[in-house]
């Protein structure tokens, strides 16, 4: 039996600027099973939240093409009042920043108090409270009726981004979607809240889409790596495999610019540039060419797709065969480590 919570098949999200559509997601497919955490990294504007708000439904402008099956619906061009009642029961977000996610004005207990009722209008005060206080103490806050009654000023970030989970998973959503969520915490507290979030994957079954650029991160949560370059998925792999033998040259290029804790001398390879902006996204072959000029045309396909070179680790684009760091790339050696 298949376990898989979320299929997208052939995404395409475009929008609209001046008089023309451009892809901030394109050719994307990919799934999520129960009890997996599934990282998506990428640089800044390579198209990774506008994937999960096209999970979510959330884009309110965009065009949208291809499938996203959420447990056998294809939820693409659902209308609003049925995607509405998919959010919360059976798929949540997590957002990067509580406090603008919060509302300011209202307690703990009426936001999250709020987000049962969405979904069970019959729930009365004192059930609510019951279940307020249960969530609280699942996300590891110490004095659930006193927080109860704060305002998501009065509480520090780690706190806010608890409630944010409670919200998320009051409902026991079985797919979660993190943008992010660790982004604004020092790094005790991020450690705290993966934790969290692990736990309650493996309590609740759920399935998770964690969206970082903190590649230590996604070491020690994902279960897979999906990684994104300007709207596309480059690579795809269980995580072990990932960082074994990562082999689009964009993997290997982030792979690469992070210093090995136990190394002498690193060297660390940089490929110099950016995501290049919507507008200006090569459509035509492979669209990390233009960063890797040393690599020769023949070594890039027409158009590049997602291949499988092993059981369940696919990359984009034939170029990989042919990649190599040339001197160049090698921004600086460090001294760190430990003998
Ligand atoms: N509503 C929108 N209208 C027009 N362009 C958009 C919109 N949302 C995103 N984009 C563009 O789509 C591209 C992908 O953006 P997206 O925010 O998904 O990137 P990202 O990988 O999540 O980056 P970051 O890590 O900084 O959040 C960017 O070029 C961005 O400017």
């Amino acid at each position: 039996m298949s376990t898989s919570l979320l299929k997208i098949q052939n995404l395409k999200t475009s929008f609209r600027i001046k008089d023309d559509y451009y892809a901030a997601v394109d050719d994307v497919s990919l799934t999520v099973h129960k009890n997996e955490t599934l990282a998506i990294v990428g640089e800044s504007g390579s198209g990774k939240s506008a994937l999960a708000f096209s999970i979510m439904g959330l884009h309110t402008r965009a065009k949208m093409e291809g499938n996203i099956y959420v447990k056998g619906q294809d939820i693409v061009n659902l209308p609003p009042g049925k995607l509405n009642k998919l959010r919360g029961n059976d798929m949540a977000m997590i957002f990067q920043d509580p406090l603008t996610a919060l509302n300011p004005l209202m307690t703990v207990e009426d936001q999250i108090g709020e987000a049962l009722l969405l979904h069970n209008r019959q729930l009365s005060k004192q059930k609510r409270k019951e279940q307020v206080v249960h969530l609280l103490n699942q996300v590891g806050i110490p004095r659930p009726e006193y927080t109860c009654e704060q305002y998501p000023h009065q509480l520090s970030g780690g706190m806010r981004q608890r409630v944010m989970i409670a919200i998320a998973i009051a409902n026991k959503p079985e797919l979660l979607i993190a943008d992010e969520p660790t982004t604004a915490l020092d790094v005790t507290i991020q450690a705290q809240i993966l934790g969290l979030m692990n736990d309650l994957k493996e309590q609740m079954n759920t399935g998770v889409i964690l969206i970082t650029h903190d590649l230590g991160v996604v070491a020690e949560t994902a279960d897979r790596v999906a990684v994104m370059y300007a709207g596309q998925i480059v690579e795809i792999a269980d995580v072990y495999t990932l960082f074994k033998n990562p082999l689009h040259p964009y993997t290997r290029s982030l792979l690469n610019s992070i210093p090995a804790e136990d190394s002498v001398h690193d060297k660390l390879h940089v490929i110099q540039g950016i995501v290049p902006s919507l507008q200006n996204l090569p459509r035509q072959g492979c669209r990390f060419k233009a960063r890797i000029p040393w690599i020769s045309d023949e070594a890039h396909e027409e158009n590049p797709e997602l291949h499988e070179v092993e059981p369940g680790h696919f990359v984009r684009c034939t170029c990989y065969q042919q990649f190599y760091f040339p001197e160049e790339t090698i921004e600086e050696e460090s001294t760190h480590g430990t003998s």
